[in-house]
């Protein structure tokens, strides 16, 4: 029977990554979808602006809005405190499952809480489920059309503190023109486009980068 992508990332990663090294979990990746198959990784480029805003705010509590196949998951816990906590939500539950090996490869299981489900049913419910009191860092990598509803939830749940800050993936492609608007002239955020490209292309693509205000 035919294999998905995923199950042939997870493969690639199983062949050529080092259990426990999660820097070559990434490598395994990025080079599959380069030589072999595009998938929709945040990928290398976009990869280093994330690694820099990680180091900056070194988060103690960070919350991942879409897990994939766990690249940005894996990018993000291994340069994490000892301590720190990063939550991530998957909706798809074979993604999820592809996900937990690649994590389990990278060794980080026990920094990463991978969640399956949507969004709007989960972000409600992070402070009683998690003991999570608010995020220093929130990664948004999922359904473009969801970025704009689950940050005002978020703010409605109290989730954001002043300081906190937003990382959104894919702000041009495919895009994310209601949440762009929204983040970009709300008195209560400070943002900034980090320019790049979409993984593994020439096409243009970014992060936008937001502070909560409070
Ligand atoms: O759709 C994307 N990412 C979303 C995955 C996901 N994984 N989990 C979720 C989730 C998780 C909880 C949710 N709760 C409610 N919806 C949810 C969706 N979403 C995506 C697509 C592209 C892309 C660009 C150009 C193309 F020609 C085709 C594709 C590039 C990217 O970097 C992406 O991130
Ligand atoms: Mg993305």
């Amino acid at each position: 029977t035919q294999t998905t992508r995923p199950q042939r990332m997870l493969a690639a990663v199983q062949k050529n990554a080092t259990r426990g090294d999660p820097r070559s979990v990434v490598k395994a990746i990025d080079q599959f979808c380069r030589q072999k198959e595009w998938a929709m990784n945040v990928g290398d480029e976009k990869g280093c602006i994330l690694d820099s805003v990680v180091t900056e705010v070194n988060p103690a509590t960070v919350l991942e809005l879409g897990t994939y196949c766990g690249y940005s998951t894996v990018r993000i816990a291994s340069l994490l405190p000892p301590d720190a906590k990063l939550i991530t939500l998957e909706f798809n539950p074979h993604n999820a499952a592809i996900a937990r090996q690649v994590i389990a490869w990278a060794g980080l299981g026990d920094k990463i809480q991978l969640v399956e489900g949507a969004s709007g049913d989960w972000i409600p419910k992070m402070k009683e489920k998690f003991g999570i009191e608010t995020f220093d860092l929130v990664f948004l990598d999922h359904w473009k059309d969801r970025y704009l509803p689950d940050t005002k939830l978020m703010e409605e749940c109290g989730l954001l503190r002043k300081g906190s800050i937003l990382l959104a993936d894919n702000v041009i492609s495919p895009g994310t023109p209601d949440y762009l608007e929204y983040i970009r002239n709300s008195p209560r955020y400070k943002s900034q486009y980090f320019r790049s490209h979409l993984e593994y292309t020439k096409a243009e693509d970014g992060l936008e980068k937001s502070v909560f205000l409070g």
